[in-house]
């Protein structure tokens, strides 16, 4: 197989998203859970997305497992590698998109990495440099409550300069109006001025095909979906790659029962659990028990037990922001994060071992340590439930066939739930 496009993405969530994204756009994709073992059979593809769960870990080994990843793409024919960091440029000034950025270039043998966070079709937009979701700056959003990279400066110039060893340049959106050209122009002069990335804006999908196609011209970009919407259409633009339509991957119903977990805290995900109350059974775990033994868990087992052959059940560990922070200060942050992400992988291979096939996870972090449990090791594209989440079907594995949609925190309206389990039905 020799790929067109090589993607590496630091989540999960973020994988499946960017695979939707190619996909739609008429790329053949597949999302991989890391680097996949030789004896796993891949379709013929243009693209892979690797999935890391590396987004909140240390650099030197987030680092370690992106170059990794990025050699493996490339030995597979891989000219241009995208790396895929959250829309909302998830990290922490301790970050690793920094870090991941300079050793990807110096591996690349690039001057000037291109970088965008803009998904306008989930509202991220970026202007002047800094991150907008909605109408909202990044700092105001939501996402300044993140239990894991609360994201306090919108500027990202300032935040990519703050972890990388680089300097950060800007390219501007009078600059992206201008088009392809234009783009590797300034991409050119920054790079005789010494700067390691650029941040770049995006407004509007056209800016994403400009985008795109400069961005091609070099081996590496970052950035989210929007970026990779570039990234196709250029690749279809050029010739590169045939436009493809969406196949169907399954022709059977998906019987049996259905669960979703969800994990994120995120205002979207709370919101979409309190609508989904209104219809279905949820049970809200106590994170105190989580953290203090393993009853909680097994009592969630049971209680689904009892339910699923008549109805989906939601099973959550989700906290508001007040709530959330009060546990941090009690137990510290990554502790409260790993015992809540493990307990819940915990639920869903005991959901998946009573029959569970249709599988919901709410939370990139969450979705990451679900789906290694369940030890998936890569996954085909359904169809689009709502941007940046598509029905994902397993490739191999112990479980056998699965659908799963992992859902980002903040994606999708209030009906999420109910609009996915119509579609996985
Ligand atoms: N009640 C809670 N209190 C504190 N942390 C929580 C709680 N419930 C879940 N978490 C943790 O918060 C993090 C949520 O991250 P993630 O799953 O990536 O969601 P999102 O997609 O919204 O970012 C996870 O590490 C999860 O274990
Ligand atoms: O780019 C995005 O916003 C998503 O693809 C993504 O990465 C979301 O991360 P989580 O909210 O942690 O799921």
């Amino acid at each position: 197989m020799t790929l067109s496009l090589g993607c590496i993405a630091d989540d999960y969530t973020g994988a499946s998203d960017l695979a939707n994204t190619l996909a739609k756009e008429g790329l053949r994709t597949i999302q991989t859970i890391g680097i996949p073992t030789d004896d796993l059979a891949l379709p013929e593809v243009d693209a892979i997305v690797v999935s890391l769960k590396i987004r909140s870990i240390a650099a030197p080994e987030a680092v370690e497992r992106a170059r990794a990843s990025d050699r493996w793409l490339r030995e597979r024919g891989a000219d241009h590698v995208m790396y895929k960091i959250c829309s909302t440029f998830d990290s922490t000034d301790k970050g690793n998109i920094g870090p991941v950025l300079d050793s990807l270039r110096a591996d690349a043998g690039e001057t000037t990495v291109l970088v965008t966070p803009a998904f306008p079709q989930t509202g991220r937009t970026v202007y002047q440099g800094n991150l907008f979701v909605g109408a909202a700056p990044l700092n105001e959003s939501p996402l300044k409550d993140h239990p894991l990279n609360p994201m306090h400066d919108a500027n990202l110039v300032r935040v990519l300069a703050r972890q990388s060893a680089a300097a950060v340049g800007l390219v501007n959106l009078a600059i992206v109006a201008r088009g392809a050209e234009a783009i590797v122009e300034r991409l050119a002069q920054l790079a005789s001025d010494g700067n390691g990335a650029a941040i770049t804006d995006a407004v509007f999908e056209s800016d994403l095909e400009a985008i795109g196609a400069a961005a091609l011209r070099q081996r590496l970009s970052i950035g989210a979906s929007g970026l990779g919407l570039g990234l196709a259409r250029g690749l279809i633009a050029a010739g590169t790659v045939r436009c493809h339509e969406r196949t169907a991957v399954y022709g059977k119903p998906f019987a049996g029962p259905a669960a979703i977990l969800a994990g994120s805290c995120s205002q979207a995900t709370l919101e979409q659990i309190a609508k989904a109350e209104q219809t279905m059974p949820v049970l809200r775990l106590d994170p105190e028990k989580l953290l203090n033994g393993r009853e909680e868990a097994q009592l969630a087992l049971d209680w689904a037990a009892e339910r699923m052959a008549r109805t989906p059940v939601i099973i959550a560990s989700s906290s508001n922001p007040d709530d959330v922070s009060r546990l941090q200060t009690r137990y510290g942050r990554d502790a409260v994060g790993q015992v809540i992400e493990r307990s819940l992988a915990a639920i869903a291979e005991g959901l998946v071992g009573r029959g569970v096939r249709r599988l919901i996870v709410a939370g990139g972090e969450t979705s990451g340590a679900v789906v290694d449990r369940l030890a998936i090791p890569a996954f085909s594209l359904g169809q689009e439930i709502v941007a940046g989440v598509p029905v994902l079907h397993s490739i191999g594995g112990r479980h056998g066939d699965m659908v799963l949609a992992l859902k980002s925190g903040n994606f999708g309206g209030e009906s999420f739930f109910a609009d996915a389990l119509a579609i996985m039905a």
